[in-house]
């Protein structure tokens, strides 16, 4: 079996992949700190409370985060005896190399979504993921990332507005009943609601008139499925893309080394 581990800025999610479907998803905040002795007192403990059978024999990690890379490659040497796959780095390779500027390192999963992404759905697209920061990751008609566009998360709009500003509290993203926000909660969260839908159709369309063929829209990350009751113009929703993609990435390094 196969533990896939996404480590975003935010938080670092662990997918147990059978071959078939993924057995459990688990969820916990990125921090770099923690050692390969943490990672597994947590893992096990949610394991064996979902009463899980985990053979784990393969990991494979993406991780935004370079320092945690460490201690997880601890974590799959202790615990399960293997050395994991590392998505950017040399060893562990792509179906389909991306192309942009020579010295670019591409967000690991950037380049995962872009795979995932490209095995379900074919080119031509933009993947919008809602992460720390939201990204859009273009993938050509063959399939290789070419580029995208880096803009500041949802949450972290909020946050910074609230650390900026004195008189603003801290709020959650939800889509208001009204743009027209008649107390300070209900503006704040307009402008980062109907804001973000502006920004995100206004990139996309930007992205289809410079790009010339037709390209579709694919949504992920938690906050995907909020927005897209905002009229942004999705053509598929798909919270496990990064996780999907770590699975067809893995599946092609095993068969490159097989043959
Ligand atoms: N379903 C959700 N509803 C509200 N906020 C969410 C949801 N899913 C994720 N978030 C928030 O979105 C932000 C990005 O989360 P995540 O996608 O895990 O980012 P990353 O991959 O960068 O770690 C975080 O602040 C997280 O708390
Ligand atoms: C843009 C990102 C910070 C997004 O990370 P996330 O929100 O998933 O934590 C990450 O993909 C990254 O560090 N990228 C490196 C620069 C690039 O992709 O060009
Ligand atoms: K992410």
């Amino acid at each position: 079996m196969l533990l896939a581990i996404d480590c975003g800025n935010t938080n670092t999610v662990f997918s147990i992949w059978d071959g078939r479907s993924f057995l459990c998803t688990l969820r916990t905040s990125t921090h770099h700190a923690r050692t390969a002795d943490a990672y597994f007192t947590w893992f096990s403990t949610l394991v064996k409370h979902y009463g899980i059978e985990a053979n784990i024999t393969d990991v494979i990690i993406s991780s935004t985060v370079p320092r945690v890379v460490f201690n997880l490659r601890v974590f799959a040497d202790r615990f399960f005896g293997c050395r994991p796959l590392v998505v950017g780095k040399p060893e562990c390779l792509l179906p389909h190399p991306p192309r942009v500027d020579p010295g670019t390192q591409v967000g690991p999963d950037r380049l995962v979504n872009s795979e995932g992404a490209y095995e379900r759905h074919g080119g031509d697209l933009i993947v919008v993921d809602f992460g720390t920061a939201t990204t859009f990751d273009v993938v050509a008609q063959d399939g290789a990332y070419v580029g995208g566009v880096i803009a500041p998360g949802v949450n972290l709009s909020l946050e910074a507005l609230h650390m900026a500003a004195a008189a603003l509290p801290h709020v959650d993203v939800t889509k208001p009943q009204k743009v027209i926000g008649t107390n300070t909660v209900a503006c704040m969260q307009s402008g980062v609601f109907w804001g973000y839908v502006g920004l995100v159709n206004g990139v996309c369309e930007r992205i289809r008139a410079e790009y010339d063929r037709p390209m579709r829209i694919i949504g992920t990350g938690g906050l995907a499925s909020l927005f897209a009751q905002g009229d942004m113009l999705f053509d598929a929703i798909e919270d496990d893309l990064t996780m999907h993609g770590l699975t067809v990435i893995h599946d092609y390094n095993k068969k490159a080394q097989t043959s």
